[in-house]
């Protein structure tokens, strides 16, 4: 199964993009990394929606989608790996990853997704959260596969 992250912005070098970069390299195949960015001066509701709609350009036919939200589903790392294998057990080809701008997601990225995911209340900066997710994906696979690294 595919794993595609589509984000808002643009990475800059750095200890984010480094942990990020470190943890995709150890899913093989690693997660594909898209970035999308509106050049036009647009702020608020309709920069919103212009983002979304980059995003969800970004989409193979058919994907499953997980859109990073504070205001999404907390869910456990167990639950998490378990909805991916579920995914993949049923045919599933693409699952993507969608994070959000500065001022979060619209609501045409909410209506597609097939999971709102949490990583707790509080607000991440989105380079942090690309790195979260990545770490994530590399737990989801351990506990999938019986791998040390994530001890129940
Ligand atoms: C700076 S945050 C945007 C915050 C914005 N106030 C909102 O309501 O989403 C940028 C992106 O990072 C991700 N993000 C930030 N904190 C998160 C969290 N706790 N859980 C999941 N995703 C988060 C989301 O994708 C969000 O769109």
């Amino acid at each position: 199964m595919r794993l595609l992250i589509a984000a808002v912005g643009k990475a800059k070098a750095g200890p984010e993009q480094d942990l990020f970069r470190q943890y995709c390299r150890r899913l093989s195949p690693p997660p594909v990394l898209k970035e999308v960015e509106e050049k036009r001066p647009l702020a608020g509701p309709q920069l919103k929606a212009r983002e979304a709609e980059l995003l969800l350009a970004t989409l193979p036919e058919g994907a499953k989608v997980v859109a990073l939200d504070e205001k999404g589903r907390d869910i456990g790392s167990v639950d998490f790996a378990h909805r991916l294998r579920d995914w993949r057990d049923s045919g599933c080809q693409d699952v993507a990853f969608l994070i959000g701008g500065a001022d979060g997601h619209g609501d045409a990225v909410r209506e597609r997704a097939d999971l709102l995911l949490s990583f707790g209340r509080m607000t991440w900066p989105h380079m942090l959260v690309r790195a979260l997710l990545a770490e994530q994906l590399w737990r989801a696979h351990s506990i999938l596969t019986g791998h040390p690294y994530h001890r129940p």
